[in-house]
């Protein structure tokens, strides 16, 4: 199964981002998207997210499927706790005892078990992030989505919650797209990169990278 953008435009009043645009990411792989500022790839994930309209075109491979989308930045609730933050988007899918225990083993794969009675407010960037990429894997959704999630954080926070990241998702390998301007993390976490340009958006190369 592939999750396939067909023919696919989408402007915004004289600027056509998307104009037939086609781009197909495999079940259970990572693909990167890289390319330069206001190309269109958040424009892209929301499209595939069902978050924004598009023209004419369609979304194939998403019947049925249930995402998880990390944003730029980390869209906690601000008066929920860590924990609460992940019981939210679990609490119409399992049992109280079960939202509890699938919480806590994503807080520890993160490193943030003994944070879960913080506040948002009272976490670093990273650790926010960190909650937000736990968040989105204790869901169980076929299709992760993230925007620049490691986005100005440091060397050491970026490579540690790529571990994080890598670690969590061969346990459960999830359809991921993600954002970056970064070539080498690209490189590290994905299995395919797409390297963009714009107006309108096209793909200039696809790598696929050595495990
Ligand atoms: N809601 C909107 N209304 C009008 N124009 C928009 C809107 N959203 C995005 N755009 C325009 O569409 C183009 C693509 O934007 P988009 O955010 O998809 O780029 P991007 O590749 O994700 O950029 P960056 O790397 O800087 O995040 C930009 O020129 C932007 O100004």
């Amino acid at each position: 199964m592939w999750v396939e953008v067909k023919d696919v435009s989408k402007r915004y009043g004289n600027l056509q981002v998307l104009r037939d645009f086609n781009i197909k990411f495999e079940e259970k792989t990572i693909s990167a998207l890289l390319g330069p500022s206001g190309c269109g790839k958040t424009t892209l994930l929301n499209i595939i997210s069902g978050l924004e309209q598009y023209d004419s075109g369609n979304i194939k491979g998403i019947e049925n499927k249930k995402f998880s989308y990390i944003f730029q930045e980390d869209r906690l609730v601000p008066w929920l706790s860590v924990e609460e933050n992940i019981h939210f988007v679990l609490k119409r899918l399992y049992r109280n005892q079960e939202i509890i225990n699938i919480t806590d083993k994503y807080l520890k794969i993160v490193g943030l078990e003994e944070y879960k009675h913080y506040y948002p407010r009272e976490l670093s960037g990273g650790m926010k992030q960190r909650v937000a990429i736990a968040r989105a894997f204790a869901y169980p959704s076929d299709i992760l989505l993230m925007d620049e999630p490691f986005k100005g954080l440091d060397m050491e926070l970026k490579t540690n919650l790529s571990e994080a990241f890598i670690s969590l998702w061969k346990k459960d390998k999830k359809t991921v797209v993600f954002v970056t301007h970064d070539m080498n993390e690209a490189m590290v976490l994905a299995d395919y990169v797409f390297i963009l340009d714009g107006k309108p958006l096209a793909i200039k190369d696809k790598i696929v990278t050595e495990d």
